[in-house]
Formats: structure tokens, C-alpha cells, sequence
């Protein structure tokens, strides 16, 4: 078979997301027959996110049918020059945002962080709440990170919890009084923080970023190149609220949202086994609706996700509950949206002829 007959063939294998299929959409780079075994670049860019995962497969069955052997990589672009420079070696960085404090997003960034971690990405998680940097007590991991100086200079070895890179301006502080981490101090020494860590090669690196909407904040989204932000939020309308403004300022800094969460959504009565829906409902939902951005899921509030944090286990390596599964999809959900922005992309560039 040549070539041009297994691209044709491969017209048959659709993208879940983008409504066509992967040779029209661009997403075949490369293709080389040689001795009944194919070598198939695809412009897949969320490493271990479910809708890729299937897309390979079925590239792999397609192949199958014509009886030839395949041996598939994976390559695409990332959105410009700045995202290479700053962060070598990660292709996605995700930001974990919330309107308010209190909402549950470090819960998120952690969880979030080990349930791609756990579907096989390599992951790095970097905790920016200067005003509470708690990641890493609720992954147990109080290392303090070695620092070797290579070529001069100094480079932080991120130490390793439940299979993350892990750095925190918690593990980098000796008196942590939040107020020192007030204002240009706090922006400087994050980016600095940042940009001095060895993070090595990453499929996702997950920041969870400070609450609010401030200029910490802003500085992060400037100067990082985060492909795209996770806002949490609880159903009730005050947090509803901030977390809209929240999401307006990513707008105006050009960054993506890939979509709102709605924690603490309703509480499952261990006795009486009824939801109680104590924070209202609904209100991710009807959020996500109103400023048109995925809607993400819903994470019940249960005593087990706090017990998880105390301890230093995350809820979601806990296996067989439904609260662990509901971290679990979100996982894949966060990371099917990523692909899904890397697809795009490469699919308007090449239809650009970029
Ligand atoms: N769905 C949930 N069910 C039960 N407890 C939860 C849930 N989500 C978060 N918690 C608990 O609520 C507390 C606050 O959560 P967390 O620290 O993640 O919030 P945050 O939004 O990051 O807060 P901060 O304002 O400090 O950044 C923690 O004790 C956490 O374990």
C-alpha cells in the first residue's frame, strides 16, 4: 500500500470534537510506508486524554484492516515562539483559577494534577497561591527541593509526590507570612520561582494560581504561557459572581478557559443517602452557559476529599468511590479540552497554510 492509499484510507477515522475527520482536518502530518510498517506523525497534543487515546486506536485499527504494521508519534506545534522559550520541554500548562478563596481550587489543581498523572501523563504541578501555598501538604510532601547549579547557574530540582513534579512557593519560604508575599515581591520572586525549576519534559504542568483576580494573578497570566484555565467555582451566586469577572479578565489577556468546574455541588448524606444541595444549584452551570465556556462537571462536597488533603492522599488515586470517579473524569475532560485547542490550532494554521 502507498503512502497516499493509507492517508485515504484514514479519511475513515473521525475527531470526536472537531465534526470531520483527521485527514481533513489536518492532523495527519506525516506518513511513510516501508515494508508493509507505516510511520504516522499525527498532530496530537493532550498526551493520554481519552478522545486522543481513541483516535490513535482507531488509526491503529484502520491500519489493521489493510494489514499493515504502524508505529505512531505524536507532534504539533505549540501556539507561538514565547511558549517554547519560557518552558522547553512542556507542551501544556494549565492554569487552576478561582473568582474567590475558599472554593476548592487547590483541591482541584491537586487532584487534577494526579489524575493525569495517574492516566500515564507526566505531570508537574506548581503551586502560585502566595497567599496560601498548602499543595504540599495535601500531597503529604514536605521536601525541601535540592538546587544545582548548572552552567553557573542555579536550577531547583522539583522533588517527586504521587508521581508529580511538585514546587511550591511553600517549599521555598522559611518565615511564611503571607504579607511578605504582598504585591511586586510576590510577582517577581513567582515568575523567578518559576523559570529557575528544572521541570524537565512534561505532557501537562497544572499552576495553581492565587484566588482572585488581582495583579499576582495577571502577572502569571502574562508571563507564563498557559494554554488554557480551569475556573472553579461553588454553586452559590456570590462565588457564580466572581468567578464571571474572573473569567471576563482572562478574556482580556487572551487566555483560553477551558472551561468552569462547579465544586462542592451537593452534599451526599452518608445516613439518609439524599443530595442535599446545600450552596444552591447549578450555578457552574448555568455560569458556564452565560459567558459561553465549557461546562467541566461537578464535584460533590464529601469529608472524604478533606480527610484526602489532611493526609496527603488525593482523592483521586482513591479508588472505588464516586467522588475519586468524579475526579477521575474530570482528569479527562480537562485534558480531551486541551486537545481539543491544540487541534484547532494546528487545524486553522494549516488551513492558513501557516
Ligand atoms: N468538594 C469538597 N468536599 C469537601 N471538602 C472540600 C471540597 N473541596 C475542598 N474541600 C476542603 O475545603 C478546604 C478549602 O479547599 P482548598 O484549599 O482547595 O480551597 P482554595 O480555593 O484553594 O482555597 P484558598 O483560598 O486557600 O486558595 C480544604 O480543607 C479542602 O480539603
Amino acid at each position: 500500500m502507498s503512502d497516499a492509499d493509507l492517508r485515504d484510507r484514514l479519511r475513515a477515522v473521525d475527531d470526536p470534537a472537531l465534526d470531520t475527520d483527521i485527514v481533513t482536518a489536518g492532523l495527519v502530518n506525516d506518513i511513510t510506508v516501508d515494508d508493509g510498517t507505516a510511520a504516522i506523525e499525527l498532530a496530537l497534543g493532550a498526551p493520554h486524554a481519552p478522545d486522543e487515546s481513541a483516535i490513535a486506536e482507531r488509526v491503529r485499527e484502520v491500519a489493521d484492516e489493510g494489514e499493515i504494521d504502524v508505529e505512531l508519534s505524536a507532534n504539533v506545534p505549540l501556539f507561538d515562539a514565547a511558549e517554547s522559550s519560557v518552558l522547553p520541554g512542556v507542551k501544556n500548562v494549565i492554569a487552576v483559577a478561582s473568582g474567590k478563596g475558599g472554593v476548592g481550587k487547590s483541591t482541584v489543581a491537586v487532584n487534577l494534577a494526579a489524575g493525569l498523572a495517574d492516566r500515564g501523563a507526566n505531570v508537574g504541578l506548581f503551586d502560585a497561591d502566595v497567599y496560601g501555598p498548602n499543595v504540599p501538604q495535601m500531597l503529604g510532601s514536605d521536601t525541601e527541593p535540592d538546587v544545582t547549579t548548572v552552567d553557573g547557574e542555579d536550577r531547583i530540582e522539583p522533588p517527586t509526590a504521587h508521581g508529580l513534579k511538585l514546587m511550591s512557593v511553600g517549599l521555598m519560604i522559611e518565615d511564611d507570612d503571607p504579607v511578605v508575599w504582598r504585591g511586586p515581591v510576590a510577582q517577581n520572586t513567582l515568575t523567578d520561582l518559576f523559570a529557575d525549576v528544572s521541570w524537565g519534559t512534561l505532557d501537562y504542568l497544572v499552576v495553581d494560581l492565587p484566588p482572585g483576580t488581582g495583579d499576582v494573578q495577571l502577572t502569571v497570566l502574562q508571563n507564563l504561557p498557559i494554554t488554557g484555565t480551569v475556573v472553579v467555582t461553588t454553586p452559590q451566586s456570590v462565588a457564580v459572581d466572581d468567578s464571571r469577572r474572573g473569567i471576563e479578565m482572562f478574556g482580556e489577556y487572551q487566555t483560553n478557559v477551558l472551561g468552569v468546574v462547579e465544586n462542592m455541588s451537593g452534599f451526599v448524606c452518608p445516613s439518609c443517602g439524599d443530595t442535599h444541595e446545600i450552596f444552591g444549584e447549578d450555578g457552574g452551570h448555568s455560569l458556564a452557559d452565560a459567558v459561553d465556556v465549557p461546562y467541566l462537571g461537578s464535584l460533590p462536597l464529601d469529608p472524604a476529599i478533606r480527610v484526602g488533603a489532611d493526609d496527603g492522599k488525593p482523592i483521586v488515586c482513591q479508588d472505588d468511590t464516586n467522588t475519586a470517579e468524579a475526579f477521575q473524569d474530570l482528569a479527562g475532560t480537562v485534558a480531551n479540552k486541551v486537545g481539543v485547542l491544540r487541534r484547532h490550532h494546528h487545524q486553522t494554521a494549516t488551513d492558513r497554510g501557516e
